[in-house]
Parts: C-alpha cells; sequence; structure tokens
C-alpha cells in the first residue's frame, strides 16, 4: 500500500502448500481478464459484467466505485467464488482461480470478505467469532495477534451484542483476516458506522492490511473515501469498467465524462463548435491545445466544468434560481436551475443566497474544463476575449 513501506506481520505467506492461495505470491496479485458474468435466468444479452480487466497489486488497496446497480458486488463474488463467469479469467497468486476450464471452490482461494453489516454469529463471543475461519488445528496465535492490532485486546469474551458498531466491524475484519487470506474483498465496510467511526476505521484500513500482507478491493458509494484511502480507484458503470487509476490521476484525468461526473461531481454539458470556441448555456471556452479543432471534432460533445468554476450573480429577473444547498464547513454546494440543466456550483462562504434566489449563473474566467469525448483540456473565457490573453489555468 502506498502508505506504508514495510510489511510485519507474524504470518505474512506465500506459501501454497495444500493448494490453497495464501500472502502474496506476485507483482500482480489478483488478475482480472475480460470478465463477462449474467446472472442465471437473464435475457441472452443482459450481461452484469462486460469485459471487465482489473489488476489488484501485492499489497495494493484498490476501491470500486459505482452507481448502485452497476456491478460491484458481482465483481467480488467473482472473485470469491460464489460465482462463475461467463467469459473469461481470474487468476490469484499467478494461479487462475476461474475460466473456462476451471472453477477453484471459495474456500481455497485464499480469499477473505468484510460485508457492511458485519454478520458475526450472536451466540459465538469476539474470540470464537474471529477463530470461526480456521482450519482445525490452525495456529490462534494470529487471532490474537489481529485482535490487538485492530483494539480489540481484552473484549474477546464478549458477544456481539456487547459490543459498539465499530468494535463489531472491526471483529468483522479479525474474522476475515485469520486464515492469513492473501487478498480481502471489502464490500462497503464502513457503511453502517457513524461518521468519526466510519473515518477512523477507513484510515485504519490501509495499514491493518499492510501488517497482515494482503491486498485489498474495496466497493463503495464513497468517491471521497475512495481517494482518500486508495492506491487505485475503479469506477464501475453498467458493468463497464471506465476507468482504474491513482486518485490524482482520475481527478486531473478522467477517461470518461461519467468518471469525472461520477468521481469529481462535475457537471456535464452540451456544447457546440463555434469557429475555434466552444459554446455552452453558461459561455465559450477555448481548447488550450493547439491540436483540437472545431471542424474535425465530433458533433455530440460534452464539456466537463468543476463546481467551483462557476460563479453566481444574483438578479431579479435572472434565469438561474437555485434550488437547493448544503453548507460544508468553509464554504457552499449550491443546486442551481438553468433551463433543463441542475448544475453544481460550489461557492463561498460570502457568497450566502436562499433558496429560490435568481441570477445568472456562468463561467468564471480562465478556469479549467474539460472536452469529451476525448478528455481534452479547454480554458473558460470571459465574454468578448479568447484564451490567447488569458494565463494558462493550473
Ligand atoms: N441473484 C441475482 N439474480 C439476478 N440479478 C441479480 C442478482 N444479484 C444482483 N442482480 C442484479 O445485477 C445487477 C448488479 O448487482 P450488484 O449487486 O452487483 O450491484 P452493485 O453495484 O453492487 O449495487 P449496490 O451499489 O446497490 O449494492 C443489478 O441489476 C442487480 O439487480
Amino acid at each position: 500500500m502506498a502508505s506504508s513501506t514495510t510489511i510485519a506481520t507474524p504470518a505474512a505467506t506465500t506459501a501454497s502448500s495444500t493448494g490453497e492461495i495464501t500472502g502474496l505470491a506476485s507483482r500482480d496479485h489478483v488478475r482480472i481478464d475480460d470478465l463477462w458474468y449474467r446472472y442465471p435466468g437473464r435475457d441472452v444479452s443482459a450481461w452484469t459484467l462486460k469485459g471487465v480487466d482489473l489488476i489488484l497489486g501485492a499489497g495494493e488497496l484498490v476501491g470500486l466505485l459505482g452507481p448502485s446497480g452497476c456491478g460491484k458486488t458481482t465483481l467480488l463474488r467473482l472473485i470469491a467464488g460464489f460465482e462463475r463467469p461467463g467469459r473469461g479469467s481470474i487468476s490469484i497468486g499467478g494461479q487462475q482461480v476461474a475460466g473456462p476450464e476451471r472453477l477453484l471452490p471459495p474456500e481455497r482461494r485464499g480469499v477473505g470478505m468484510v460485508f457492511q453489516d458485519d454478520a458475526l454469529f450472536p451466540h459465538l463471543d469476539a474470540w470464537r467469532n474471529a477463530c470461526f475461519g480456521l482450519r482445525r488445528g490452525q495456529d490462534t496465535a494470529r487471532v490474537a495477534w489481529l485482535l490487538d492490532l485492530l483494539g480489540l485486546g481484552g473484549l474477546e469474551r464478549r458477544y456481539p451484542h456487547e459490543l459498539s458498531g465499530g468494535q463489531r466491524q472491526r471483529l468483522a475484519m479479525a474474522r476475515a483476516l485469520a486464515p492469513s487470506p492473501s487478498v480481502v474483498l471489502l464490500d462497503e465496510p464502513f457503511s453502517n458506522l457513524d461518521v468519526e467511526v466510519r473515518l477512523r476505521l477507513r484510515s485504519e484500513l490501509p495499514a491493518v492490511l499492510a501488517r497482515c500482507g494482503a491486498s485489498g478491493l474495496m466497493v463503495t458509494h464513497d468517491p471521497e473515501e475512495a481517494l482518500a484511502i486508495c492506491d487505485r480507484v475503479g469506477v464501475l458503470r453498467d458493468g463497464v469498467l471506465h476507468q482504474c487509476a491513482p486518485p490524482r490521476e482520475l481527478v486531473d484525468k478522467p477517461a470518461t465524462a461519467f468518471v469525472g461526473q461520477f468521481v469529481l461531481q462535475s457537471n456535464l454539458l452540451p456544447a457546440r463548435w463555434r469557429g475555434r470556441r466552444l459554446q455552452t448555456v453558461l459561455g465559450e471556452l477555448e481548447p488550450l491545445s493547439r491540436g483540437t479543432d472545431g471542424p474535425d471534432a465530433p458533433e455530440a460533445i460534452e464539456v466537463m466544468v468543476r463546481p467551483q468554476a462557476l460563479e453566481f450573480l444574483p438578479e431579479d429577473e435572472g434565469p438561474a434560481w437555485i434550488t437547493g444547498r448544503e453548507f460544508l464547513g468553509r464554504e457552499w454546494l449550491y443546486q442551481v436551475q438553468l433551463g433543463d440543466h441542475r448544475l453544481r456550483w460550489r461557492a463561498p462562504l460570502e457568497a450566502d443566497h436562499p433558496h429560490g434566489c435568481r441570477g445568472q449563473l456562468r463561467f468564471r474566467a480562465g478556469e479549467s474544463a474539460l472536452l469529451f469525448p476525448g478528455g481534452w483540456p479547454l480554458v473558460t473565457l470571459p465574454q468578448g476575449r479568447s484564451a490567447e490573453t488569458l494565463s494558462a489555468p493550473p
């Protein structure tokens, strides 16, 4: 994981003496190639996953983002071995676990799972819950180490109902990590926790996985969470992986308009060329690169602009109006309606406008934007000026 340089664990494992996969055996620890999946009984063309390629490096924590129903949990279930791919293959530690002619059962894949509801056994105390996945005779010293690592030392005799939500989720993590899995799949592990516990647990996760020598693939609905702690983040939509990249790259160079909109909560506007300029309802833009010329570009084009690149000028008869706002502590996030467009505007605290306030919504001059398809860099223009007179955005 990016945040840790040393991996110290009592059971940092690479062995596969029993044919099971434990510990970190290869740099591309999980490799998914051209994975297609359709649930039984669904229409022949109703693929839930469509040609997904994904690599999870040894010791990496990768986040998986996407709208509800896009196939995130299905992908985890395929890696864990609960479903059989329609096409494509999955390898763990260099060994194919699912493919056209091979399907390794879940218990032999060396994969641990953590779900959003901790799924603990209510009739077992913390110690026995944590030991549940161990094979007969397997060393329990690692369980004691894990409970200590996760801050549960001394709570071994407590039953799940005697633990807090955060402690239960830590226990679920200890249980998943106890059998020394080489990969841990986490399905929205923090979503049922209150904010403070969620923030604490999520910041601890990379170090815990690193200490255990495990790679992690974590499904989350929260782009901020994924960008905050993951080495790379994958964005899935309708079963198609749009991009999987380090957080910084995802923010600076979203591969598709959807990635920008979903991850950065950016605004997306239809645009059309007029000469070398692009026109939108919020104003004009110009390409920063000389290579992007109007006549050669495709017809169906969109411009992606960040919420902080807009400004709103209150005006009684203005065409835009404020339909909602959130107080973000140091700034406002407004929802502004302009014609058919619902846009996000991030504003400083001084810009304190009530619900229903009317005005002009437009680009701030000199802001960076992107043109899709392609992700070409653009700059917003003030009326009557061209990009040559503006300094390039950072
Ligand atoms: N057992 C099933 N049988 C048939 N279809 C299913 C089954 N489980 C899930 N689906 C469908 O497959 C699609 C992907 O579901 P999945 O649970 O993977 O989505 P998700 O991205 O994890 O969603 P969410 O974020 O809401 O949990 C959805 O359309 C869902 O309705």
